[in-house]
């Protein structure tokens, strides 16, 4: 395990999936820089359509759309800049939004060869990301993630879209990035409750994939909530490998490796659907659902109780909620019979066997499912 001295400052992470193919650049303190790596990234660069969200719009989407507007063309004309601010929150991953990006990008005369640039968290990157997949059916689009959650999990991998109103992510397209730029610096006005929700998507690589990184992170996890700025390159790096090595090897969720990324997503969609989109932060519906998926696997006595032991204590180290008095049986039910891992009308869960190796199990009997929902309450 690294120790902070041979943490690099800047470190690529590879996504390898043949022509779709991509780079992660991870670093502290090197905005200024993105311009240049984006028109290397995408080799022309004419058109840049920068979404972004009202709260980042000022502080760095700004500088990037200017950084943009400063660059020539290879004919050396100017790169012709649109920036467009979204509400922040949940409910803009809606049809409304989509709509008003599409009809923006209509009157910006977008093209073929124009690029999304998206500057948020992950519902930025997730609407336009899916404005980018949709409109003239695709154009490139690069990722610039502002917030934790969006660095360790929603800028890699492909999965745009928007929310139904009680179905998280039901429209959407596997709709891969040229690049994803990741400067932690952008962090410095995130606050801390959408920071620390961003903490549960971490714990979830250690539980579904990486032992020795859900060790480290018992170890570290107060360094992470001081955000030092080691810990946390380390972490969004540990995180980003661990995706992107699921995603090349099943970019579209086909063979049900890349199911493991949903660990707890089950339980967490129908919290954040049932309480009201935004209510609960997406972060904090997963952790709560993790825990519920740990107790459900004790209970088909698939783990030892030890793991939901060290999984909660890392949860509360993380300042993340482990239990959830809301939780309605009756609410949550129909909306969990709507999750994308439906096979033949079955549910099916990823859950833990041993930190490090989770499995994707159907057929699973209601009361169990139900019993694991209260254990949260
Ligand atoms: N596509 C995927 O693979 C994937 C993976 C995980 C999560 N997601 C989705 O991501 C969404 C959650 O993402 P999120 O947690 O980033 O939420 P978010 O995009 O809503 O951002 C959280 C909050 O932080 C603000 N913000 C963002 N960056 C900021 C900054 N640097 N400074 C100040 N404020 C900032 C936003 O305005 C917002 O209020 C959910 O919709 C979830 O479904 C998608
Ligand atoms: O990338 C994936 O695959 C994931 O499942 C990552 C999740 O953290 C993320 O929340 C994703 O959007 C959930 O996908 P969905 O297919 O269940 O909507
Ligand atoms: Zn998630």
């Amino acid at each position: 395990m690294l120790s902070g001295s041979q943490i690099p400052k800047r470190q690529t992470v590879e996504v390898s999936l043949g022509d779709r193919s991509y780079p992660i650049e991870i670093g502290t303190d090197w905005i200024e820089q993105f311009c240049d790596t984006i028109a290397g990234v995408l080799g022309d660069l004419s058109h840049a359509l920068v979404i972004t969200d009202a709260a980042v719009e000022t502080p760095w989407a700004m500088k990037v759309a200017t950084g943009l507007a400063k660059m020539n063309t290879t004919g050396g004309d100017s790169v012709r800049v649109n920036l467009l601010a979204v509400p922040s929150g949940e409910t803009s991953k809606s049809l409304t939004q989509l709509d008003t990006l599409w009809q923006w990008m209509l009157e910006s005369s977008t093209d073929r060869r124009s690029v999304v640039i998206a500057v948020g968290g992950g519902v930025i990157g997730d609407l336009a990301g899916f404005a980018a997949a949709s409109f003239t059916r695709g154009i490139r689009f690069v990722q610039i993630p502002t917030t934790l959650l969006a660095m360790v999990d929603s800028s890699v991998g492909g999965k745009t879209g928007i929310n139904l109103p009680t179905a998280k992510n039901m429209v959407g397209a596997f709709w891969q990035p040229a690049a994803v730029l990741i400067d932690t610096t952008v962090m410095s006005t995130l606050p801390d409750r959408s920071y620390i929700s961003g903490l549960a998507e971490v714990v979830k690589y250690g539980v579904i994939d990486d032992a020795p990184f859900f060790e480290w992170l018992e170890l570290n996890a107060s360094k992470l909530i001081e955000r030092d700025d080691e810990a946390v390159r380390y972490a969004i790096a540990q995180s980003c490998r661990s995706k992107a090595n699921v995603v090349g090897e099943d970019e579209r969720e086909t063979s049900g490796r890349r199911a493991i990324l949903n660990y707890g997503h089950t339980f967490a969609h129908a919290i954040e659907a049932t309480a009201g989109y935004g209510e609960v932060l997406h972060g904090e519906a997963v952790a709560i659902g993790m825990q519920m998926a740990a107790n459900l696997s004790i209970e088909l006595k698939l783990c030892d109780p030890d793991l939901l032991q060290r999984q909660t204590a890392l949860l509360k180290a993380c300042q993340l909620p482990t239990t959830y008095a809301a939780a309605d049986v009756n609410a949550m039910l129909p909306v969990m019979k709507r999750d994308k891992k439906v096979s033949h009308g079955n549910l099916r869960f990823v859950l833990p066997e041993r930190i490090g190796s989770v499995m994707l199990l159907g057929e699973i009997e209601g009361s169990g499912v139900i019993h694991a929902i209260e254990a949260c309450r």
